[in-house]
């Protein structure tokens, strides 16, 4: 499996406020950007904590997008995934509907009466104890045909991803506002390293809006 990250930071490094509220970043460019990525990947991925703060839809947006993947014998919209150990999805957040498949990544934690419920809206997939074992996860989610899987966040997901290893690529959109707090969510959050931090080698630098987009590459040396 390829797993790309994509995620807006204001130039300060931050992905939202301390109050951990959807905050736009983008303009319409990077918008449209991440549509075209959402359109190419085959599944697209959040962390529980981003479900709750912004219930995302995580669709392709653009109908020509749409109508393209159909053309390609491919549903309309990407398969969605939440990385959610206790299964604290809300039934009737919206990532929940019926406009594409999603996956409920959950840990043994997750109570079995939230279990019951959740089976009738996603396709669970469990694995790990206390928190979901990504490395385990991901294995199934690829067994499932995912072979391109776009990571929108939020950053206790993207660190436990670079911690287990997981990401191939990583997208960043740096937006021309600062944001601060030192308890605001940052690209990478969970306990951070403090040795073999994990390198990256620069693969591109495009201006879009009034920000740039870094892609980069994970060095796996
Ligand atoms: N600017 C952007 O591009 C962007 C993108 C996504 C989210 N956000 C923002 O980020 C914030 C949410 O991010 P967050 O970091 O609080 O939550 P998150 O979305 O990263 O979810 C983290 C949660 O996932 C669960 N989880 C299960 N197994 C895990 C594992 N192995 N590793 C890590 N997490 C695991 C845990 O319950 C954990 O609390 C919100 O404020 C949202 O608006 C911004
Ligand atoms: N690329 C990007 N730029 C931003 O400025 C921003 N705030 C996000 N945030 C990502 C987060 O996951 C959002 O919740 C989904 O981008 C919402 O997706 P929908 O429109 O509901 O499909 N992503």
């Amino acid at each position: 499996m390829y797993v790309i990250v994509n995620a807006a930071a204001s130039a300060d490094g931050k992905l939202s406020s301390r109050r951990r509220e959807q905050i736009a970043i983008s303009g319409a460019d990077d918008f449209a950007r991440v549509d075209r990525l959402r359109a190419e990947s085959d599944a697209v991925a959040v962390g529980v904590g981003t479900v709750l703060a912004d219930d995302p839809h995580l669709t392709v947006k653009d109908d020509e997008l749409r109508a393209q993947r159909r053309e390609d014998s491919r549903p309309a919209n990407p398969a969605r995934v939440v990385v959610d150990s206790s299964g604290r999805t809300p039934t009737d957040a919206a990532i929940l509907d019926d406009a594409a498949t999603t996956y409920l990544c959950l840990s043994e934690a997750a109570p079995v009466d939230r279990r019951m419920e959740l089976a009738e809206e996603a396709e669970l997939v469990t694995a790990g104890d206390d928190r979901v074992d990504l490395l385990r996860a991901f294995a199934a989610l690829q067994e499932q045909g995912i072979e391109q899987l776009m990571v929108e966040g939020g950053g206790e997901l993207i660190f436990s991803l670079f911690e287990a290893g997981l990401v191939d690529e990583l997208r960043v959109f740096v937006g021309p506002t600062i944001i601060g707090g030192r308890d605001a969510p940052t690209l990478a959050d969970g306990e951070g390293f403090v040795a073999k931090f994990p390198a990256l080698d620069l693969e591109a630098v495009d201006r879009l809006d009034d920000g740039v987009v870094l892609t980069w590459r994970v060095d796996d040396r």
